[in-house]
């Protein structure tokens, strides 16, 4: 395998890339050329979002192909362009072989969520202090427990375990991997249903759900319905303010809500939102994310 390694402009990533995919490339990566420098400029996304930008300033473009001559023949040709004024090739190099899925798999460890409560994915042998264990692989659905809003989710229901009995039905609204909605189940949780407007995100639940041998319904958003003792949901602030009258005519009398996605600044503008239905509070906090959380009288 060899690697062409271009320098361009971040108006320029995107024609790049392309043809790059265009002429064969197997892969294309994009890096800050300033990274680790004084000049390195970090971009800050959120989760579920598209990138905020395609990339830096001064951008990396790394292309993989099958050998050293479709490299140099790919280079030829991006350089030929006439939007490519601005585009240089760094290098051509051979890359060594690897060990991609094992590469990729050691990139994923077990994830603490309680030091009882772990994620662990099926390569890796479950920590010995775990008593409550969800096998967890990433995927293409959101959700693999490193997240901070996944992951304060999460430790609500472990906190909140003696709540399980009056758990005989719960809405897991924009269930990503299905992590939360499994999460409840293994805590005890009955009668789970889980959606998302994400089809692949509704076929990774139904896979996760099997894997950890949990009962659970996934669906587009349609499948809720009635009322729930625990509707929990972690999107983001702007869908969760739109979503506030529909995920409160879900919540039976005494129930639980629990919300993520939000940034701390975000927290009054999601008070105002539920007002009319509930008082929601802000119950947990972890990198710049909180947990907002309100039980209907
Ligand atoms: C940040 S991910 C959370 C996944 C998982 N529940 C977790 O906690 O890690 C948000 C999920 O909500 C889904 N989503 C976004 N807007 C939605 C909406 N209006 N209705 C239902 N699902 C939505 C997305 O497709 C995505 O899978």
């Amino acid at each position: 395998m060899h690697e062409l390694i271009l320098i361009c402009r971040e108006d320029d990533v995107e024609t790049v890339s392309d043809a790059l995919m265009e002429v064969d490339s197997l892969a294309v990566s994009v890096e800050d050329a300033d990274a680790d420098t004084d000049a390195e400029k970090a971009l800050f996304g959120e989760p579920g979002m598209p990138a905020p930008k395609l990339g830096w300033e001064r951008s990396v473009v790394k292309a993989l192909f099958a050998s050293e001559a479709e490299a140099t023949e790919a280079a030829t040709l991006v350089l030929a362009q006439d939007w490519a004024r601005d585009v240089h090739v760094q290098t051509i190099q051979a890359v060594e072989e690897q060990d991609w899925v094992r590469l990729t798999q050691s990139q994923f460890a077990p994830v603490e969520i309680t030091p009882e409560f772990w994620i662990v994915p099926s390569w890796h042998e479950a920590p010995p202090q775990a008593k409550t264990v969800m096998r967890l692989d990433p995927g293409l659905a959101f959700g693999t427990g490193t997240h901070p809003t996944t992951r304060m989710c999460l430790r609500w229901i472990a906190r909140h375990r003696d709540l399980a009995p009056t758990w005989q039905r719960v809405l897991d609204y924009g269930c990503g991997s299905g992590i939360l909605a499994i999460g409840a189940a293994l805590h005890g949780a009955h009668g789970i249903d889980a959606v998302d407007i994400d089809p692949a995100a509704v076929t990774a639940t139904l896979a996760n759900a099997a894997a950890n041998q949990v009962q659970l319904h996934a669906a587009l958003p349609d499948a809720a319905q009635g009322l729930y003792p625990l509707v929990i949901a972690n999107i983001l602030a702007t869908p969760l303010k739109l979503l506030a009258p529909l995920l409160s005519a879900h919540l039976a009398p005494g129930a639980d809500l629990i919300l993520a996605g939000i940034l701390e600044r975000q927290a009054e503008e999601l008070q105002q939102a539920y007002a009319p239905w509930l008082q929601l509070e802000v119950s947990d906090r972890e990198d710049g994310w909180i947990l907002m959380t309100a039980r209907r009288a």
